[in-house]
């Protein structure tokens, strides 16, 4: 192929430059966020350039004042940093699109790392989009260099002259456009430095008040900082909420530079999964509330500060841009996030405990919708359980993962467990069975029973773990969760009494006399009766009768009533459990067996098995439901107690 012609793409000035003002964009606010930004950069070169043989005078404190002339209709931003002779601003200003920032980096290296924010070259046209008329004055620091006075009205046209100014640094002078006039309001400005440059490293005032905070407590090594300097920092940012629970204090530089303080908040049943509250920032100055591509979703209900100067921005600073890195830098937040609390798990797990009601439930989130982070976190899942297990050892590097189980509390509070624990503990007894509680209050007697027998239940209560209990069956697909109400294992069932005869006329054991009289007292085609005699050391606080609701049906039953968001209805087709060992139950069989029928072909004790039968299977319903966990158990106690009275009053 021959070339015919090369050359240079050329822009008119005149057609660009309404774009780069009006178009690059989105806020008109932004335009103090740029002037201030520049301010503080020109405070950081001047500190770079006094650490280098260049300056050996002293520098003053440095500051950005912010003024408001109401009658000129004017604002300005004074700063006392580097300042620009006029070639300086011939180069950088005059050239849009030029920045100093990489150059200056470069010469001053070795002077520290002060972040520089600019480097588009492009912000201080901004101004444009709220000024009819912007005018610099400027004294550079350099020796011998003579005041700027700068102005442009918008136009391409410019003019430099000299200016009267004094003292070094740069005063930038917006003469505002008539529709613009918000900008002269001091509350306005307020709120405006409040929100863009809170944290930025050098006071920002208005008139003599300073305004900004100054202080990014998330800059500073997680050493310095108490924990109520975290606290502190977290009331500053969310001053209606209750105190976080933990936070992760993330501070690298590599591969990515990354600061932040993310909190775990206290859970709220209102709270919204998907709406960040999480801060973006890039080198101090605020871009964003909106984190959600920087964040990990299942990390969004965090609150707190993310600072990176990584994150790709565009040139408005308020937009996202390149995946790739974005998602990479989202992968290290999670690690990080994961990294912290397997480090509280290793070191403090007194803390870890009383806080993993909420954390868990991030935690879990997380585990369900991020597989990476999942394996960083699944031997740190853990879940209350009824065995009464040991405080763990303070951990040392050592006993590292060696611990069994452990306690909130050395004395008397819940015990927590891993699955892996669990399983392991409990492998002789039910291999890969997990028998769990997800309402403690419903299930009170079920858990009881179980305990009273040694089988470890574990409680899995929380919001999410109807998903998760799913979700760990796809993970562990050989164990098998099982609802303290679904089945009852085999070893708290007494076998010894099943085939025992009751009634030698007709043959007729124990359990086939009780089937058949609740069977023929409820009617009830959809319940199924089933006869056991349940182990207990006392049968008086052991149930004698209990609705059973099979796993896979329960489960199935709970999944369509979400799909049609109604709410869970009690399943028709259960079975009762009728315990022959209780008092109560045998009570009933003599009853039964006893009914004298009078004349008119009823029997007064047939009528009262009748109504003890129907009352059993009411009360067992009923411990499915309402009451809180003490209070259901005292009345299922106490009710069984006056029937067993009842029925041995009545059969003598
Ligand atoms: N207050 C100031 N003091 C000294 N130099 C300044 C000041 N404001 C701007 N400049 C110079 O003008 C250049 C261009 O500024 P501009 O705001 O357009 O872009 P930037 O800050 O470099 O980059 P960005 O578009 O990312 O903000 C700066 O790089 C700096 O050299």
């Amino acid at each position: 192929m021959t070339t015919l012609e090369q050359g240079k793409i050329s822009i008119h000035t005149e057609n660009i430059f309404p774009i780069i003002k009006k178009w690059l964009y989105s806020d008109h606010e932004i335009f103090l966020r740029e002037l201030i930004s520049n301010g503080v950069d020109a405070i950081q070169k001047m500190r770079m350039v006094s650490m280098s043989d260049e300056f050996s005078g002293n520098l003053e404190e440095p500051e950005i004042v912010l003024a408001i002339d109401k009658d000129k209709k004017q604002i300005s931003i004074t700063d006392n940093g580097i300042g620009m002779t006029a070639d300086e601003v011939k180069k950088y200003i005059n050239q849009v699109a030029f920045s100093s920032a990489e150059e200056f980096v470069e010469k001053y290296k070795s002077a520290g790392d002060q972040a520089i924010i600019g480097h588009f070259g492009l912000g201080f046209y901004s101004s444009f989009m709220v000024a009819s008329q912007v005018e610099i004055e400027t004294l550079s620091y350099k020796e011998g260099a003579e005041a700027v006075h700068w102005s442009c009205d918008g136009s391409t046209e410019f003019q430099i002259d000299s200016s009267e100014k004094t003292e070094r640094g740069t005063t930038i002078r917006l003469t505002l456009q008539e529709e613009e006039a918000e900008y002269l309001e001091e509350a306005r400005v307020k709120q405006l430095i409040k929100t863009y440059c809170d944290f930025l490293p050098v006071p920002i005032k208005l008139g003599d008040e300073q305004i900004n905070q100054q202080k990014a407590p998330w800059k500073e090594s997680p050493s310095n900082l108490t924990k109520e300097d975290y606290l502190e920092f977290y009331k500053y940012l969310y001053p209606f909420e209750e105190e976080p629970l933990l936070w992760v204090h993330l501070n690298t530089d590599y591969p990515f530079i990354v600061n932040g303080i993310l909190y775990f908040p206290k859970l709220k049943p209102d709270i919204d999964v998907t709406k960040g509250q999480i801060k973006l920032f890039c080198n101090q100055v605020f871009v964003s509330d909106n984190c959600e591509e920087v964040i990990p979703q299942f990390l969004m209900p965090l609150r707190g500060v993310i600072d990176s100067s990584d994150i790709p921005l565009n040139v408005s600073r308020s937009f996202l841009q390149n995946d790739r890195t974005v998602r990479r830098i989202s992968d290290y937040i999670a690690k990080k996030v994961g990294d912290r609390l397997k480090e509280l798990y290793r070191d403090d797990r007194k803390q870890y405990i009383s806080s993993w009601q909420d954390v868990g439930t991030f935690v879990k989130f997380g585990a369900i919708n991020n597989d990476k982070f999942k394996q960083q976190v699944e031997d740190i899942l853990v879940y209350r359980t009824t065995a009464e297990l040991a405080p763990a050892a303070p951990a040392t590097s050592e006993s590292e993962g060696e611990d069994d189980a452990w306690k909130e509390e050395a004395s008397g509070g819940p015990s927590y467990t891993t699955l892996k624990e669990y399983l392991e503990r409990n492998k002789e007894r039910h291999e890969n069975r997990v028998y769990y509680c997800n309402d403690e209050a419903n299930q009170a007697t079920y858990v009881e029973l179980h305990k009273s027998q040694g089988l470890e239940v574990l409680f899995l209560d929380a919001f999410i773990d109807t998903h998760f209990t799913s979700f760990l069956e796809k993970e562990y697909t050989d164990v098998k969760f099982l609802r303290v109400d679904s089945e009852l294992d085999e070893t708290l069932i007494d076998k010894s009494t099943e085939a025992e005869i009751v009634d030698p006329t007709t043959n007729q054991t124990r359990t086939d006399t009780i089937k058949s009289l609740f069977e023929t007292c409820l009617e009830k085609p959809s319940l199924t009766i089933r006869t056991e005699a349940l182990k207990s050391t006392d049968q008086q606080s052991a149930p004698p009768a209990m609705v059973l609701l099979p796993e896979s049906a329960r489960r199935m039953q709970e999944m369509m009533a979400m799909m049609q968001q109604q709410n869970v209805q009690f399943p028709t087709e259960h079975t009762l459990l009728v315990n022959t060992a209780h008092p109560l139950i045998q009570n009933l069989a003599s009853l039964s067996q006893g009914s004298i029928v009078q004349a008119d072909g009823q029997s007064q004790s047939g009528e009262l098995a009748n109504d003890i039968c129907q009352h059993v299977y009411d009360l067992a319903l009923m411990a499915q439901r309402g009451f809180d966990a003490e209070g259901m158990k005292s009345f299922t106690e106490r009710s069984n107690k006056v029937l067993t009275r009842l029925t041995e009053l009545a059969a003598h």
